[in-house]
């Protein structure tokens, strides 16, 4: 997928018509939806999806054989999968003449199970956004309605700490968002690097601002070798847990304060947390460190125009809402246009949108 047109919408289908009784079951299914995610953040914390997959066997397994032996009630596990099944993320297989019922991963069942050496997955997204840290600022969303400038759900649920300062001040919830971005990020950053061939170069440093772990640096420079130096740019306490790599040397600063200088920078999942202001703010300071004619390379999600039930727009729309209550209430997914306006704003003389995943998109700006 490479395109310089985001993915063609759904054909907007006129909702059917409901009977009642059709439109109370839909109404019952959203009422409890969520069960969906936490039964995927039960099953992850009992280790089901790497024992099911066991190094690619991925052959169909029973509650029971799920379980250690000997465990007085497989049937709670089974009702976990059960549900998962009829949500797409496990195959059901009948078995013992369909008295047992049992369970192999489908292929959205297998972004839980980690496909790099870092060992990360979805699966330590899903755990990071189900924490409870997270999940407490959820009851307190209709509070962002009723005071859109002030404190986002989550700061409102945490005596007024932001999200990012909470995980610095956390070993365990900067450990797990450290490995929710790696496990996100690195099959995108396949995608990303076949699609945006030569895009990096004559770039002989690269600076990852929020670069995290530093996992999407070492993927970038592991592709092109013609990259020296790697700089992830991070908050101090996010690169001091970081792993260390070769060739990139990882610096703690405040992006709002001042960024690394280097050939060319590189931006991921960074504009869509913070406000209007703050990404102008942010943009500016990536413009102070690229010399003319030098490229800021940006990856996040861009909104839809248009508002169907297809799953890309259910994916960005509902991230939306998770920034909305996690980082700011007015952080958010934006369109083409606002990204644009907003590189104009910081004094970008180009910019193109190159759509190569369908969440992400590559936003391409130009000093
Ligand atoms: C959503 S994460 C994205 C991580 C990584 N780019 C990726 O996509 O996998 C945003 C990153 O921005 C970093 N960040 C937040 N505030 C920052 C600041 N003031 N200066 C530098 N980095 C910051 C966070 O620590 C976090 O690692
Ligand atoms: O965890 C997320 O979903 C997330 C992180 C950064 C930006 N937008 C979304």
């Amino acid at each position: 997928m490479s395109s310089s047109s985001p993915p063609a919408a759904e054909p907007a289908t006129a909702a059917p018509e409901m009977s009642p009784p059709e439109a109370r079951l839909a109404m019952m299914e959203l009422a409890n939806m969520i069960a969906v995610p936490m039964a995927l953040t039960a099953v992850i914390r009992l280790g089901v999806p790497a024992a099911v997959w066991a190094g690619g066997a991925n052959l169909p397994l029973s509650a029971a054989e799920l379980l250690p032996a000997g465990h007085p009630d497989p049937s709670v596990l089974e009702r976990l999968l059960r549900l998962l099944a009829s949500r797409g993320v496990f195959s059901e297989h009948a078995a013992d003449g369909g008295r047992e019922r049992r369970y192999a991963l489908t292929a959205v069942g297998r972004t839980l199970v980690p496909s790099a050496p870092s060992g990360a997955s979805y699966a330590d997204y899903v755990l990071q956004h189900h924490q409870d840290a997270l999940v407490l600022a959820w009851p307190r969303l209709h509070e962002a309605v009723l005071d859109p400038a002030g404190p986002e759900p989550f700061a409102r649920a945490h005596a007024g700490v932001p999200a990012y300062a909470y995980y610095g001040q956390d070993r365990d919830a900067n450990e797990v968002m450290l490995r929710a971005m790696t496990g996100v990020s690195e099959p995108f950053m396949e995608a990303l690097l076949d699609g945006y061939e030569g895009g990096f170069e004559g770039v002989g440093t690269l600076v990852d601002v929020g670069g995290s772990s530093g996992a999407c640096l070492e993927m970038i420079m592991r592709r092109v070798p013609t990259i020296r130096e790697g700089v992830n740019f991070d908050l101090p306490d996010v690169v001091a847990a970081a792993p260390p790599i070769a060739g990139v040397k990882h610096v703690g600063g405040d992006m709002f304060k001042s960024i690394p200088s280097g050939d060319a920078i590189f931006m991921k999942w960074v504009l869509t947390t913070w406000t209007n202001d703050e990404c102008t703010a942010i943009l500016k300071k990536c413009h102070d460190a690229l010399p003319d004619g030098g490229k800021l390379v940006a990856c996040e999600p861009v909104v839809p125009e248009t508002t169907d039930a297809s799953t890309r727009t259910r994916a960005l729309l509902e991230n939306d809402i998770f920034v909305m209550t996690t980082y700011r209430t007015q952080g958010r997914e934006r369109s083409e246009e606002e990204f644009r306006q907003l590189g104009i704003a910081a004094g970008f003389a180009g910019f193109r949108a190159l759509y190569l995943d369908p969440f992400y998109a590559l936003l391409e700006y130009v000093k």
